[in-house]
């Protein structure tokens, strides 16, 4: 599996936690930054990840900012992107099995990383159930022609 990720700079050090926790696990990301500190607008990290996802260039991508609310609904303006802002397990397992999210975000001003850590973990770990959620991806992908 090949993950894009990317944060603006409130999500910089939950970000660096989640590439530490990737590379443990042998899977292959691509870091999108930002590459220091400065304040920087999450649209502009959103949509590098979003497109490439999008396109088919990665798997799965993992968003960070500081709620995790801004770059999930730039995110979620990339057709092809269900991107689910999760701060929980259950919700992590259950975005995937019943939504097929295809982005994962956080906000690390909200979570702790070991919690962050778990719940990427479970959305990685986690397939999409199909059966009578597909109509309901279907429906979504309809609402963006
Ligand atoms: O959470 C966010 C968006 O939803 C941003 O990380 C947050 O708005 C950045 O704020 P500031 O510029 O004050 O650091």
């Amino acid at each position: 599996m090949k993950i894009a990720i990317s944060s603006d700079h409130g999500g910089n050090n939950l970000r660096r936690e989640i590439m530490d926790l990737l590379t443990s696990l042998n899977i292959e990301y691509t870091d999108f930054g930002p590459q220091n500190n400065d304040s920087v607008d999450y649209p502009d990290y959103a949509k590098p990840v979003a497109e490439r996802v999008a396109a088919g260039e990665y798997d799965r991508g993992i968003l960070i900012c500081g709620t995790g609310i801004g770059i999930s609904i730039a995110a979620n303006k990339v057709k092809g992107i269900r991107c689910a802002l999760v701060h929980d397990v259950f919700s992590a397992k259950a975005t995937r099995c019943h939504n097929d999210s295809n982005i994962l975000a956080m906000g690390e001003r909200v979570i702790g990383p070991g919690l962050a850590r778990e719940i990427v973990e479970t959305w990685l770990n986690t397939d999409f159930e199909g059966g009578r959620h597909e109509k309901r991806i279907q429906k979504i992908a309809e609402l963006e022609n």
